[in-house]
């Protein structure tokens, strides 16, 4: 009986996949019309612009509001991701420099903003992924920015400061660490464990509690450290999941991070200013001179608009015109005229005022 049912339930399926199969390639038909419409409107001399990260975002949501279940809205987002980067795919694929190597957080946050359809090209540090975009041999590149139990990315709030980027995009990956060993490796005779400074530091309470006497070696990644140690004898790795794939490892202990939320913020950066979606998010440098009361001139503005503030960092200056460094993140895009009156009010006192991007609020 049972075997009957499924009979007639795997033959709905099988009809189904044949029109959501018809459906897709339709769907990349009319991606690839659009290609030709882009290509046929160019004034002379003007490069075309396959990639549309507002338009995307705006497709996600949509998807998220009209899903009915029984699929959650991210893991069907996550589809629908995935069948646009295909689309764009045929219009032009992506090139994506990231902070590599191969495995790291990085890369899956790189995967989660642009799906699997780019060609993305591992960097071995965040300023050689900002000279990669800068140079134009990739669209697009994708940095770390702000860990929710470490804090800032120095080196990329400091990328900011050298090269002239636009923030295109922001995505946010909920960051699992286990811990990771080799074949060769006995679990009761671990005397090192490798990772990067910030992840030994999202797992120290952890480590204190179950590995108190083994020494702590931070090297440049995740995936470095987990490379290392499919190699070597007696020594682990604290790393996520890609990595963990990646190099055949065996969890000896599973999300050992010591704060349950733990997140990592990444930029996409780029050369492509995006318009508004109307649920946008901007980031900003500024510099204020030194004198008492400067930062908070540089707040009212906002207060004083109910402009909602995000983010706000601090760096050393790089020269002496910078003195103050701010690093600013708010809700709004700034080509909305309150916004713009902000920048405005904001540029009168400010030494520097320099617009990094606006760019739709993260949608996965
Ligand atoms: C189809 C377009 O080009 C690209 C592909 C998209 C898609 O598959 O939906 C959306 C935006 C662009 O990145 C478009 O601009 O509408």
């Amino acid at each position: 009986m049972a075997e009957q049912e499924l009979k007639a339930l795997r033959l709905r399926i099988d009809s189904l996949d044949e029109k959501i199969l018809e459906l897709i390639s339709e769907r990349a038909r009319c991606a690839q019309e659009v290609a030709r419409v882009k290509m046929g409107s160019l004034a002379e001399g003007e490069v075309p612009v396959f990639y549309r990260p507002e338009r995307e975002a705006q497709v996600l949501k949509r998807v998220m509001d009209r899903n009915q279940g029984p699929l959650g809205n991210e893991e069907m987002a996550r589809l629908f991701r995935e069948i646009m980067s295909s689309c764009l795919a045929l219009e032009q694929p992506l090139k994506v420099a990231y902070l590599g190597p191969e495995g790291t957080f990085t890369q899956a946050a790189a995967m989660k903003h642009f799906g699997h359809a780019v060609i993305s090209k591992p960097m071995a540090a965040i300023d050689e992924v900002f000279r990669e975009v800068a140079a134009g041999a990739v669209n697009f590149g994708v940095v770390p920015v702000e860990n929710s139990t470490e804090g800032a990315v120095n080196h990329t709030l400091d990328s900011f400061l050298e090269h002239d980027m636009v923030i295109c995009g922001e995505v946010e990956l909920r960051i699992h660490h286990h811990l990771l060993v080799g074949e060769n490796t006995k679990t009761d005779s671990i005397s090192r464990i490798y990772s990067h400074a910030q992840s030994l530091a999202q797992c120290r309470k952890w480590l204190d509690a179950h590995y108190p006497n083994v020494e702590r070696v931070a090297v440049s990644s995740n995936a470095e450290a987990a490379k290392r140690v499919k190699g070597e004898w007696n020594s682990a790795a604290i790393a996520g999941d890609m990595a963990a794939g990646l190099y055949g490892l065996t969890r000896l202990a599973e999300k050992i991070e010591d704060r349950p939320d733990n997140s990592t913020r990444f930029l996409m950066i780029g050369n492509q200013e995006v318009p508004p979606t109307g649920d946008d998010k901007t980031s900003i440098i500024v510099s204020m001179s030194n004198k008492p009361g400067a930062l908070h001139e540089l707040l009212v503005p906002f207060h004083d608009n109910g402009i909602d503030l995000t983010r706000i960092e601090t760096r050393p200056s790089r020269s002496g015109k910078w003195t103050y460094v701010f690093f600013i993140d708010f809700v709004g895009h700034h080509r909305d005229p309150l916004v713009k009156g902000v920048l405005e009010k904001i540029s009168q006192e400010a030494v520097a005022l320099k617009v990094l991007g606006s760019y739709p609020k993260a949608v996965l």
